[in-house]
């Protein structure tokens, strides 16, 4: 088929059900006349052979699995079984369900299922017939099992007291794990004892640490006997424990999927029911599949279902999870392929830059806009990550691109929280009070009032607390002190020069304010004189000067509620799907662990996907933030395309 023949097929097949409805054929024509032909390719590829669909960072796959899923819907005869769309959150499902609506013009999607992988597996295997196989109690008829988090602590819970898993506590904090932090793992045949996503161990692991070991070796001096606490029945009593949680009707995630597993495993006659009543699965986001959820899907496959797995392995992220990039390409071997290279979110430079930080051979293309020429993909270098925001601001403004279309994204929460911690501590509260309350929503002035108090507590001394807007020790009334706080903002909004933010220096506006405040101080404070138990002398104030690293910059303007809050910062698994015009993406000042800007350009390994996720975020301007580097690493970062940012007072 040509390409005109490829999209007459697809909009006569969406259109064919419903009434001639002239804007619903016109926006199908529309939808479907700007595919690529890669796109209509994969919306017409056959539902009888397996096909894994490589689609890059960006190629608007989402869009194109809603297509797919209408074109098939719209052709489908069986009332009693349908195709299965798997995704991985809950906010994908409903972003697919409104593209297949609209690409179907349907409201009910039955017999077809479009939902979560694990609402797929939880509930039509391991929650209908998990009970079967594992001896589930059944509480009152209840057959189901009640999910337990991994991350359930003793504490509140001291009902697990009962699941506390034997020997797990000859560890250096000397607590016993329970049994909901316990999982079978089919990666490396071993239990995993959980303890949180950068801590878990192998039993076996645990089983030969030093102290475990010690642990046995006095034990058996001491009964003379030197077979005793071996491996196998240390293993054994543990899963003693495991069984009775699950017999209980308790699992954890992990369990509810080793249970579904071992269904299909143990009775193919389900897998069969299932792969007819979901002839067609396809899987959103493959990259996120874990081994076990593979060989569900696997044994479906065996019995007859088709699968099409979607995504990008480019994007594995979740090693974590048990996701392994080298195991589902294995799979997909002899599945056949189809590609999508066109990067519709990102312009060339970027999609250049990603492509070569992971090696990528695919002729992968960035069709969005190029608005900054040779600055859209840049590095900038600090010594004090305090100073960050700020630069990527002025950056920002320089480039001419919103804040709120911007984000900042690091790899681990301790950066993300070091981060916030410098960007709510406003340099300029005065001034960026007296904008906030010139902005004049509820929102902004009463950040206006919190932001202004906190820095008038430093002129009054002694404040209590931030609920009570800084309100100083002295002064006895709350209230009278929010009227003074606002009246002396009042006070400052009626005098233009403080009121004029746009390409004014921040010591101009310094200058200015040093002229008038301690004026309206003075009459302000008129009426909060009575309740203060102290005596004031406002004249002997200092003046304020233009905090260090600032002076010579223009005012950072609020032009809309959403600066508020200047920057969203994110951790890069946090907006995996998401895209910004520009991305600041913040490397960790040491280099240790995934967060380093050098672990983002090692290839075929899991630190270098997650710099790939998070540069292929941006639209027009990717920028790398690192420590201070040598002339040796400027070399390395430019090879990659990036450009120094500097800045005239850094
Ligand atoms: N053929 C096309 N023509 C123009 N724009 C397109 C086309 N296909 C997709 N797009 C647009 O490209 C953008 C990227 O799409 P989307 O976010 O769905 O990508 P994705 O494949 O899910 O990316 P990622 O895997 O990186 O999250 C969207 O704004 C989408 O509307």
């Amino acid at each position: 088929m040509n390409r005109k023949e490829m999209e007459q097929e697809i909009i006569n097949t969406l259109s064919k059900n419903k009434q001639a409805n002239y804007s619903y054929i016109s926006l199908i024509q529309t939808k479907v006349k700007e595919k690529t032909e890669q796109q209509l390719k994969y919306v017409l590829s056959s539902i009888t052979e397996n096909i894994y669909l490589e689609a890059c960072a960006g190629s608007g796959k989402t869009e194109v699995v809603g297509m797919k899923t209408a074109y098939e819907i719209s052709m489908w005869n069986s009332k009693n079984k349908g195709l299965a769309v798997l995704t991985f959150t809950n906010e994908a499902t409903d972003t697919i369900k409104e593209r297949v609506e609209k690409f179907s013009g349907l409201t009910s999607l039955y017999p077809h299922y479009i939902g979560t992988l694990s609402g797929f597996i939880h509930g039509f295997i391991a929650q209908s017939f998990g009970s079967k196989y594992f001896k589930h109690k059944n509480r009152d008829g209840d057959t189901s099992y009640r999910l337990i988090d991994k991350n359930l602590d003793i504490f509140n819970n001291h009902w697990l007291k009962k699941y506390e898993l034997p020997y797990t506590n000859i560890n250096p904090s000397k607590q016993y794990s329970y049994a909901n932090q316990l999982y079978y793992d089919y990666n490396i045949n071993d239990l995993i004892i959980y303890h949180s996503e950068n801590h878990k161990v192998s039993l076996k692991e645990y089983y030969d640490s030093a102290g475990v070991q010690e642990f046995i070796q006095n034990y058996r001096e001491k009964s003379g006997n030197s077979h005793s606490l071996g491996f196998d029945y240390i293993k054994n009593e543990i899963k003693k424990v495991k069984r009775n949680f699950l017999e209980d009707g308790f699992a954890n995630f992990e369990d509810i999927n080793n249970i579904a597993y071992i269904v299909l495993k143990k009775n193919p006659n389900i897998a069969l029911l299932l792969a007819l009543r979901f002839p067609v699965i396809l899987i959103d986001e493959c990259q996120d599949l874990s081994r076990i959820e593979i060989n569900i899907l696997d044994q479906l496959k065996a019995n007859g279902a088709t699968l099409h797995f979607i995504g990008d392995l480019n994007q594995s992220i979740y090693e974590f999870k048990n996701a392994n990039p080298e195991i589902t390409k294995e799979y997909l071997s002899n599945f056949q392929k189809c590609y999508l290279t066109d990067n519709f979110r990102s312009c060339h430079s970027i999609v250049n830059t990603s492509n070569q930080l992971l090696g990528i051979t695919l002729p992968i293309r960035g069709r969005a806009d190029d608005k900054l020429g040779d600055r859209s993909v840049c590095y900038l270098e600090y010594s004090d990550l305090s100073t960050v925001s700020q630069q990527y601001l002025d950056f920002l403004k320089e480039v001419n691109i919103s804040f709120d279309r911007s984000a900042i994204l690091v790899r681990q929460q301790s950066l993300k929280q070091e981060l916030e911690t410098n960007s709510q501590e406003s340099k300029h509260p005065i001034l960026d009070a007296l904008q906030l309350w010139i902005y004049n929503t509820p929102k902004s002035r009463l950040l206006a009032l919190e932001l202004a108090s906190k820095h008038m507590q430093r002129w009054f001394g002694g404040a209590k607390t931030k609920k009570n807007y800084h309100c100083p020790s002295a002064i006895d009334s709350v209230y009278r002190w929010r009227i003074f706080i606002k009246d002396f903002l009042e006070g400052c909004s009626v005098i233009d020069d403080l009121v004029k933010f746009e390409n004014v220096r921040y010591t101009a506006w310094y200058k200015n304010f040093n002229k008038h405040f301690i004026n309206i101080l003075e009459e302000s404070y008129h009426s909060l004189k009575s309740y203060d138990g102290e005596k004031r002398d406002f004249s002997k104030l200092t003046k304020l000067i233009a905090p260090r690293g600032t002076a010579k910059s223009e005012i950072v303007t609020y032009n809309t509620i959403d600066n508020l809050n200047l920057l969203s910062i994110n951790t890069i698994h946090s907006v995996k799907g998401k895209d910004f015009d520009s991305v600041l993406v913040v490397s960790s000042l040491r280099n240790k662990g995934s967060g380093h800007w050098k672990q983002w350009v090692e290839k075929e390994v899991e630190s270098g996907r997650i710099g790939y996720v998070a540069s292929t975020r941006a639209k027009y301007s990717l920028v790398w933030a690192v420590p201070k580097l040598k002339r040796e690493d400027r070399v390395k970062i430019e090879s990659y395309g990036f450009k120094r940012i500097t800045f005239a007072d850094s």
